[in-house]
């Protein structure tokens, strides 16, 4: 168990919610919270483990649970890491760098955004476990080769292309609250005039959706992957997957891992809820590449619905940054520890002892359906 300065025992991701909104200012938490227009699909992602009914077997001889799992030659000690997230500076001093730290304690993979706010060698420094660097399609592509350069350099293990934001979401409590980067928090592995509008709060609305609409690239094709692909001999992996149709050219076009994944509910408001689409991706991929999943994991029971529907690791978007708030790099320490202890313990009581154990037998079949919730 995990007790911060707060005192109080911080026993799941929601105690670190709370403990989160308590010291994080009200713009900064809507940006963390939020999701795109009516937020149907951020609500979608939870309540979509809520309708999962697991299958425990009993007398199975399982006195403990294994929940390591190796990707692209990296061992973890869980298969529960942090997905990309901007500017960790927003919540704590030190940023990506504790970040990297908690990630380290905990043994998981930490996916580095390419907005974070502190530098990728920082980071890496920082770091004793598994980094991958997370990029978007900049229309200066030059940017883009210089940070898959530097990730290489500084040792990280993939690159992670996101590929559901041709443009973003619209974030409504972001342009009701003017959001803008303020202080002296940036996206310091950026040159400075390619993010300068996402520090403009004059022109009210929300200061992220003007940058991204000035320097994303929404013309991206499948075609253009071999782009990337040449800047780098890291594996590329892609995010953002949610039909079968995505899963199969993904595949096609030499994909190492994909993720499926609706950005945390921040990007189509009414798409499918991240769970309820893995089940057919994870069909359509047949095995060729690993299947990663995040959207709306919050306990070791939803990480293990998402396994055995098919993911190999299953990623935490807002909850290490709960932890971070709440504790630093000790908070998100706390986090992953304490899913994975989740997991572990759902594990034995359901009879499964490691993680390919965990397959479809270990939900009930209106758990696949891939419901409407
Ligand atoms: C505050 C915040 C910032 C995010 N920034 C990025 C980002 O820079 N790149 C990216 O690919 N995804 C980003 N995401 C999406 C996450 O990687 C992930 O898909 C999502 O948060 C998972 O859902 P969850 O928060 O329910 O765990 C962000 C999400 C949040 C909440
Ligand atoms: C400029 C995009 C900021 C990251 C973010 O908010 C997201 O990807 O959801």
């Amino acid at each position: 168990m995990t007790q911060l300065q707060t005192g109080t025992p911080l026993l799941t991701a929601s105690d670190y919610r709370r403990s989160a909104q308590r010291l994080v200012g009200s713009d900064v938490w809507d940006f963390i919270e939020g999701g795109a227009e009516d937020e149907r699909t951020l609500a979608a992602n939870l309540r979509a483990f809520d309708r999962v009914r697991l299958r425990p077997r009993v007398l199975a001889g399982v006195p403990d649970a294994d929940t390591t799992v190796s990707l692209f030659g990296t061992a973890y000690a869980t298969p529960i890491g942090i997905a990309p997230t901007a500017y960790h500076r927003l919540v704590d001093a030190e940023g990506e760098v504790a970040t990297a730290r908690g990630a380290g304690r905990a043994g998981a993979l930490f996916v580095v955004g390419m907005f974070a706010s502190r530098t990728i060698e920082d980071i890496a420094a920082a770091a004793s476990s598994g980094l991958w660097l997370q990029l978007y399609w900049l229309r200066r592509r030059d940017v883009m080769r210089d940070l898959a350069e530097r990730a290489e350099r500084s040792g990280y293990g993939a690159i992670m292309l996101t590929v559901d934001v041709p443009r973003m979401g619209r974030r409504w409590r972001d342009m009701r609250n003017g959001f803008a980067i303020g202080g002296d928090v940036a996206a310091v592995n950026i040159e400075p005039a390619v993010m300068a509008e996402a520090h403009r709060r004059d022109e009210g609305g929300s200061a992220l959706a003007r940058h991204t609409a000035g320097s994303f690239d929404p013309s991206l094709s499948w075609a253009d992957l071999a782009w990337l692909r040449d800047c780098t001999r890291l594996p590329l992996v892609l995010k953002g997957i949610l039909t079968a149709e995505d899963a199969a050219l993904a595949v096609a076009h030499g994909a190492d891992a994909i993720v499926v994944s609706n950005h945390g509910g921040r990007q189509l408001d009414g798409a499918v809820a991240s769970l309820d689409a893995l089940a057919e991706v994870a069909d359509a991929v047949g095995g060729a590449c690993p299947v990663l999943f995040d959207g709306g994991v919050r306990r070791g029971a939803d990480a293990l619905a998402a396994l055995a529907l098919g993911a190999r690791m299953v990623l935490l978007g807002r909850p290490p940054l709960w932890g971070l708030a709440a504790g630093g790099a000790d908070g998100v320490a706390g986090v992953l520890r304490t899913a994975t202890e989740e997991l572990a313990h759902a594990m034995v009581l359901a009879g499964r002892a490691a993680l390919p154990d965990l397959d479809r037998t270990a939900l009930r079949p209106t758990s696949l359906a891939g419901g409407d919730a």
